[in-house]
């Protein structure tokens, strides 16, 4: 069975991802060896700007088997394209493929809103919580899956968005004009704006930090997730390697090898988002007083995820 964009759209349930995705990360991050995720392969082609990206896992306790491979040629439209399989663990059995646009799109932003419940909702007070700001950088195809889950999934007072190509941002502005009361465009990232904001999504493919300390307000949570070479970076290092911040990040091996911000800031790595899932006092020892920043590379364990929650969907339907 194949499940193309829209019937990914339709069939991958947010609340489903979540659960699985908190629990395969959790387990990661325990090294259940009931779980086998080895480092994705990421090879560069020709001009070292495009990729080809194999990222295989298998989960022994769900029963399953997951392989994602995509293309990422950011002068092309769309930038990643490739397909996900899913295997019975037990039988070998081919189960499904699935468009991986969508699911890449639909499980980055679902992980980086588990971070943000984690790190962020968690702390807020009610008050906090009626009133706060989100900020979207980068309004292409992560951006845009960000604004998606995250309004889907929580009431934010106002949204900011900004993109290097201004016509991105308002496209995106116009898309949910009618849904959100006050969406706003930053004219630059050193607008005032971006010091109000709560939650800000860096989604952008850069490759020279775009935000820095005296950008953004001390307690802010940043989902940065753009960078996924030692080259590219959305952070500064002061923002990085300050004393107020603490860097939690999907996997440190796959970080410490792709995540640019963290090799060229040598920032120390506080968490696995994963380490957090049912750790109330790493939780609190980490996000109380602190601006924190959950910096994602992209898991195989995350396409499986999503990729379980199509297979069940269809079967318990
Ligand atoms: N962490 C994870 O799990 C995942 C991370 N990613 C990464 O997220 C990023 C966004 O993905 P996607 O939306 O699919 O990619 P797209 O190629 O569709 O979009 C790229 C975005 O980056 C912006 N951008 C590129 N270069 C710069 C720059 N120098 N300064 C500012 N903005 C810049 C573009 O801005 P504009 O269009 O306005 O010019 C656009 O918004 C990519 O780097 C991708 O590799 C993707 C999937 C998973
Ligand atoms: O996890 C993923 O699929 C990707 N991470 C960066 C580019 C694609």
């Amino acid at each position: 069975m194949y499940f193309d964009e829209s019937s990914v759209k339709q069939y991958l349930s947010l609340p489903s991802l979540l659960e699985i995705l908190s629990d395969v990360l959790h387990r990661y991050s325990k090294h259940d060896p009931s779980l086998q995720q080895p480092i994705r392969s990421v090879l560069p082609i020709d001009d070292r700007q495009n990729f080809l990206l194999n990222k295989p896992c298998i989960d022994l306790h769900r029963g399953y088997m997951c392989v994602k491979t995509i293309t990422y040629f950011p002068a092309s439209s769309p930038t990643i394209d490739g397909v996900v399989s899913l295997f019975d663990s037990k039988t070998g059995r081919l189960l499904l493929t699935a468009d991986a646009k969508e699911i890449t799109a639909q499980r980055t932003a679902a992980t980086s809103f588990l971070a943000t419940q984690l790190l962020a909702f968690s702390k807020w007070t009610d008050d906090k919580k009626n009133h706060a700001c989100l900020t979207i950088i980068g309004c292409s195809v992560q951006g845009h899956a960000h604004l998606e889950v995250f309004t889907q999934l929580f009431k934010w007072n106002k949204v900011y968005l900004w993109s290097r190509n201004v016509k991105n941002a308002i496209d995106l502005q116009s898309k949910y004009a009618s849904q959100l009361k006050h969406i706003e465009i930053l004219k630059d990232l050193n607008d005032i704006r971006l010091q109000e904001t709560d939650v800000i999504c860096t989604c952008t493919g850069s490759e020279q930090a775009l935000i820095g300390l005296k950008q953004v307000k001390k307690g802010v949570h940043i989902n940065a997730v753009g960078s996924f070479s030692p080259k590219m970076r959305e952070l500064a290092d002061d923002l990085m390697i300050s004393e107020d911040t603490n860097v939690v990040v999907d996997s440190r091996e796959s970080a410490m090898k792709e995540a640019g911000e963290i090799i060229q800031s040598k920032a120390n790595i506080a968490a696995e988002v994963g380490e957090l899932v049912n750790n109330e006092v790493l939780l609190q020892e980490i996000s109380q007083q602190k601006t924190t920043i959950f910096k994602s590379v992209g898991l195989a364990i995350e396409d499986l995820a999503a990729a379980i929650v199509l297979h069940e969907s269809k079967t318990n339907a």
